[in-house]
């Protein structure tokens, strides 16, 4: 038999069974606010880079699940669909962070992001149990694209077959939350005319958390967060408001143009918080949502002239 003070006092990975407890109980307030929301948290492509860490990532959504949080993840796979492109022997180019889309390039990112990269992680949330279920933004009208340009040295340059997400049908993917799944989203989209477009992951994760009303929209990435001085590695940001971040943007490049947009859309368009946490860091989207740890980048409505 075990008693009682035996079985408090076992150390697991480093931590006492009542030190677990503790950290357990500490995050009661984080799950009262977040219990019934939705949550929108999108997994970069430069943020899947060990095995170990696509499981944690995985189990994350299942624990977010079981929580009673509605986690909808959106997925990215940049660095996935440059190395499909090399291997057929494609050219990948970037401008102003997003990629130069041909027609052939188009069916690559389509076969990539819908076929390999949702594929996996779809795999890997259901050997927990029969939860995710894939969904493109080509599904049950999801999302509807706009062609757009981007910003290359001030002026605005069209890249091809990229778009902005112009309209969502949130059905296509609370339906399945209602029925208990977790929706794992590839950005595709078709614009008004059937065409399809390539969307960045970040914006299409703004898109989405602004149309569903979700509480917080997470973006794992490669990095710890927003530098204002990159790479001065001491200009990282714990909070930064809409406002100094709408000042900052023109002056940031490559990967942190999208996603610093995307944050800034999400939450001048309803979402409470956005942040962009260290996705090489396993289960800090579990440290995001669920302890009081500041991790990464908060961005949060402007605040002046509420009070
Ligand atoms: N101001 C900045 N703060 C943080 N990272 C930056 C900044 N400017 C550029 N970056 C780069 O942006 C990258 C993240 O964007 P990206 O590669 O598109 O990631 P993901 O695949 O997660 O979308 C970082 O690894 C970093 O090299
Ligand atoms: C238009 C555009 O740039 N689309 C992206 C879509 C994938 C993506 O956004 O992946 P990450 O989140 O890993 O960067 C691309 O083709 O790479």
């Amino acid at each position: 038999m075990t008693g009682a003070s035996e079985a408090t006092g076992d150390v697991i990975h480093g931590l006492s069974a009542l030190d677990k407890a503790t950290v357990l109980a500490e995050a009661l307030p984080a799950l009262q606010s977040l219990h019934g929301a939705t949550v929108v948290v999108k997994y970069g492509g430069n943020a899947m880079i060990d095995e170990d860490l696509k499981k944690a990532f995985a189990a994350d959504m299942v624990l977010l699940r079981a929580c009673g949080i509605h986690p909808i993840v959106v997925h990215g796979g940049g660095p996935q669909i440059s190395a499909m492109l090399k291997r057929v022997g494609l050219a990948g180019e970037f401008r102003g962070g997003f990629r130069v889309t041909t027609p052939e390039v188009m069916d690559i990112a389509r076969m990539v992001l819908f076929g390999q990269v949702g594929r996996e992680l779809v795999g890997l949330i259901n050997s927990h149990g029969p939860y995710a279920v894939g969904i493109s933004g080509e599904d049950a009208h999801l999302f509807t694209a706009t062609r757009r340009t981007v910003d290359v040295d001030g002026v605005a340059t069209d890249i091809g077959l990229v778009g902005d997400v112009t309209s969502v049908n949130t059905s296509a993917v609370t339906d399945l939350v209602a029925a208990g799944r977790i929706p794992v989203v590839s950005t595709i989209a078709p614009d008004r005319d059937g065409v399809i477009h390539n969307i960045n992951a970040d914006t299409a994760a703004a898109a989405l958390a602004e149309a569903l009303n979700a509480k917080r929209l997470v973006m794992l990435t490669d990095v710890e967060g927003l530098y204002t001085d990159w790479p001065d590695r001491s200009s990282l940001v714990a909070e930064i408001t809409t406002d100094d971040l709408a000042q900052l943007l023109g002056s940031l490049d490559a990967g942190m143009v999208p996603k610093m947009e995307a944050c800034l859309r999400a939450v001048t368009g309803g979402v409470e918080r956005a942040h962009v946490i260290d996705g090489r860091v396993p289960h800090s989207v579990i440290a995001q949502l669920l302890t009081s740890a500041d991790i990464g980048t908060a961005v949060v409505e402007n605040t002046e002239g509420l009070n």
